[in-house]
């Protein structure tokens, strides 16, 4: 057939072919963009898809799509999976992530993008990838996460077996190696954006804090009592399902600079193994924004607010600020923030310890310190003579015992003020006790000279009567802080028989 035409004619019947496709192609373009302007962008990633659906051969395969949250909160099965797909790695992963504090005992392993790992479960073969794609705007990052396929006739299997399995691994592996966290969501060192910020997530770093509760130089009374609290409430489920109580404990820390209220709270999260969100009142802009930031936080984990007294008025001229042009003022108030924080705790959330922290519980907002809000209202008193004996073998290694110095040093902190961390910081000048005590021994003689000169500037300053009040007042303070030791004395002595 090929011999009956001349080569002029088939070239030219090449190029009319060849013209007929162009024009083809052409029109084609001109279609597609036609339909693109015509036909809305959710119309087409409709038909797209549906085209798809048609034209793609029936698989045998269900793939669970595992988001990293539910619209506000995480996603329980998100986290389980990562933590349990670490333990999981298999000979065909090609990419990992791998990192280790120095506080983790063992590596942590995590998934690279588009990454596979191979699982078993009784005759399942299940696969999980990880994947991240762009976000959308205007808050964009990166959207996580886990694909899980199997065999369709394996659902039910998977959904009432595995995937429990997988959630009570996770569990145990936390357990194993939990690590404490601090969430903040000004963290330095976070790696999530200030969009996704202020969509309510934190960014978070290893909690090294070594405080523990026997580091902690207080009260010794105060501190089981502490300690009880927490174990009660640990143990205490199903009471609060019973009462109709939401498992939550709220804590008022209150005392002057450096008397140890943030090492409490660090020696409260060592002890229950919870992670600490720290939330700045000042970065929250709107109720909308804190209510996100509290959704977005765990269970088994301490919400703490430092500074309340401060919040409270650094937020109010934050929002007297920002709506200086509206006549109806409806900014953030604390009253409105404790009452966004009481309703979403009853209703959401479970193990969960909020700690407020002030160094003036008398300038705190009555709304903080009514009756139920708050459980427990604890002092963080200036240094007693047993937080001194702890601090003393803490950085020192010494007891009272044989040590003419300790006499000295009780007599002066019954009658001058200074905090723990003063002490604290005292008892590291030396590594030869007698001069860390010494140097203790003039501080404290220091400060207890500078209190009575300031007290008699005072007084010089008033008429006599003036003068004798505040002579009596200092006389007054003295015998209230002798009268604290000695109460904490008898409460020890009780406990003892
Ligand atoms: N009760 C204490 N026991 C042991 N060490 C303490 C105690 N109080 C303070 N310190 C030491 O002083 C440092 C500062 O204490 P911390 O930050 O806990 O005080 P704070 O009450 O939270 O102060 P602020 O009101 O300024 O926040 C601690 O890191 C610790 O070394
Ligand atoms: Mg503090």
């Amino acid at each position: 057939m090929a011999a009956m035409f001349s080569s002029s004619e088939i070239s030219k019947t090449a190029s009319s072919l060849l013209s007929a496709y162009a024009s083809f192609a052409g029109s084609m373009m001109l279609v597609r963009s036609m339909a693109n302007e015509l036909i809305p962008h959710q119309l087409r990633s409709y038909l797209y898809s549906a085209f798809r659906y048609f034209f793609t051969p029936l698989s045998p395969d269900l793939t669970l799509a595992i988001d990293e949250r539910c619209g506000m909160s995480k996603n329980q099965v998100y986290e389980a999976a990562e933590v349990y797909l670490s333990t999981r790695i298999s000979p065909k992963t090609e990419r990992l992530k791998l990192s280790k504090t120095r506080k983790q005992k063992h590596f942590t392993i995590g998934l690279e993008k588009g990454e596979l790992i191979v699982d078993g479960f009784e005759d399942v073969r299940l696969t999980w990838r990880f994947v991240c794609t762009e976000g959308q705007k205007p808050h964009g990052g990166e959207k996580k996460h886990f694909e899980l396929s199997f065999n369709k006739k394996h659902k039910d299997k998977v959904l009432d077996f595995y995937l429990p399995y997988v959630l009570h691994k996770a569990e145990e592996i936390k357990k194993q190696d939990k690590v404490i966290k601090l969430y903040s969501r000004q963290c330095p060192f976070s790696c999530e954006d200030d969009n996704e910020r202020r969509g309510g997530s934190w960014g978070s770093i290893i909690l090294e804090h070594p405080a523990t509760f026997d580091t902690l130089a207080m009260d010794p009374a105060l501190k089981k009592m502490i300690i009880d609290d927490l174990e009660m409430f640990l143990r205490r489920k199903a009471y609060y399902n019973k009462v109709g109580k939401a498992w939550k404990r709220g804590y008022l820390l209150y005392g002057p600079p450096g008397t140890g209220k943030s090492s409490l709270v660090a020696a409260m999260a060592n002890y229950l193994k919870f992670d600490i969100y720290d939330l700045g009142l000042t970065s929250v802009r709107s109720d909308a924004e804190l209510r996100r930031t509290l959704l977005s936080t765990t269970n088994r984990s301490i919400l703490l607010i430092e500074d309340i007294d401060c919040s409270s008025e650094v937020l109010e001229r934050q929002m007297r600020n920002k709506n200086k042009k509206l006549p109806d003022r409806t900014g953030l108030t604390l009253s409105g923030i404790l009452n966004c924080i009481d309703g979403l705790w009853s209703s959401c959330g479970d193990e969960r310890i909020i700690v407020f922290t002030t160094n003036y519980k008398d300038r705190i907002d009555p709304a903080l310190l009514r009756p139920g809000r708050m459980d427990l209202h604890i002092n963080m008193s200036y240094c007693t003579t047993d937080g001194f004996r702890l601090l003393a073998s803490n950085y020192l290694g010494i007891s009272s015992k044989h040590n003419p110095s300790f006499a000295e040093i009780d007599s002066l902190l019954n009658s001058t003020e200074a905090t723990p961390a003063e002490v604290a910081e005292e008892l590291m000048k030396s590594d030869d006790p007698n001069i860390a005590l010494q140097g203790l021994v003039n501080f404290l003689k220091r400060k207890r000279d500078e209190a009575d000169n300031e007290t008699e500037n005072k007084a010089t300053g008033c008429g006599e009567v003036g003068s004798s009040v505040r002579r009596l007042n200092a006389i007054v303070s003295r015998v209230k802080r002798l009268k604290t030791n000695v109460d904490q004395r008898k409460i020890m002595m009780r406990k003892r028989k």
